[in-house]
């Protein structure tokens, strides 16, 4: 008989150097063993020393691309990555609603580690009012934590706080990224703020790098492979934390200066 594989879909920009957005996300469900798809928001020319140009696709391209997957496929869950402008946002979030694409894990792409802006500052609200309230899990990074709640997040504390905010916005789990900026530091802690109201804490150690490229991407986009397969938030959300370290932590030679991580690696380590 005819293995049926499970679907996972990236709605994303792609960035033309394969370190991160769309292609990131493909890896990622390729070493985690999930049929991948890909809906296409913008795409970005970019290289390892910076992104040099944007284009976002029409609304009407990407309102076609959610008919055609939902016209055939059973998507099992989805990420989202670059989103651009509040119309992408507007027209995500309709879709979302009148789909069911199975499990959401909303990963708040706002600027790159070169500091280029993936999303307008104008389109903060409609992504806290249209978004969150779909997510099954959200994934900010310690920048967009505090671009989001309009808190100052730097003591475990503030980020229990800050996590709650965001989940009081409709987000079931909040997934809070830890700092990882400090050379002398030797651990990074990501904590979980859990639909039952309880925190966990994922930690690894820290890997001194600028391979860095991608990072969030391949941990949002582990977690939605490893809900596909209906795994729970915390095993999904462990297996991606192992995954997003050993990429890092195994460097490949590409390009000059901020490279990609290395999903080859993770792969064969990851269970
Ligand atoms: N230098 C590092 N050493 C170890 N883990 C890291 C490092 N950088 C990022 N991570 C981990 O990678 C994952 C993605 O986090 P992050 O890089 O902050 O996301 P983003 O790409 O959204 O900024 C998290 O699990 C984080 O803990
Ligand atoms: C098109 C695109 N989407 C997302 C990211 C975020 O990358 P990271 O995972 O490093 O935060 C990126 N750099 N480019």
């Amino acid at each position: 008989m005819m293995k049926k594989e499970i679907i996972t879909l990236t709605i994303a920009g792609n960035d033309s150097d394969g370190s991160a957005g769309m292609t990131a996300d493909l890896h990622s469900f390729y070493a985690r063993q999930v049929y991948g798809m890909g809906l296409l928001t913008a795409a970005v020319a970019g290289n390892t020393t910076g992104i040099y140009a944007q284009e976002v696709m029409p609304v009407s391209f990407i309102q076609k691309q959610f008919d055609v997957l939902n016209d055939d496929f059973k998507i099992a869950a989805l990420k989202t990555g670059m989103l651009a402008n509040k119309e992408v946002i507007a027209c995500v979030a309709a879709n979302l609603r009148k789909y069911d694409m199975g499990k959401i894990v909303l990963d708040p792409v706002i600027m790159t580690k070169h500091g280029d802006t993936l999303l307008d500052d104008d389109a903060y609200q409609a992504f806290l009012d249209d978004l969150m309230p779909l997510a099954d899990i959200i994934t900010p990074n310690f920048y967009e934590q505090q671009k989001l709640t309009g808190m100052q997040l730097d003591t475990k504390e503030e980020i229990h706080r800050g996590a709650e905010k965001l989940q009081k916005m409709g987000a079931k789990n909040v997934l809070m990224k830890g700092r990882h900026d400090n050379a002398a530091q030797s651990e990074v802690t990501d904590i979980l703020l859990a639909e039952d109201g309880q925190f966990y804490e994922f930690t690894k150690p820290f890997i001194n790098t600028e391979r860095i490229n991608g990072t969030g991407d391949t941990l949002s986009a582990v977690i939605a492979a490893e809900l596909a397969k209906g795994r729970s938030i915390i095993a999904s959300v462990q297996t991606a934390k192992d995954f997003t370290y050993e990429a890092i932590a195994h460097p490949i030679e590409v390009g000059s200066k901020y490279g990609p991580i290395n999903h080859f690696a993770a792969q064969e380590d990851t269970k």
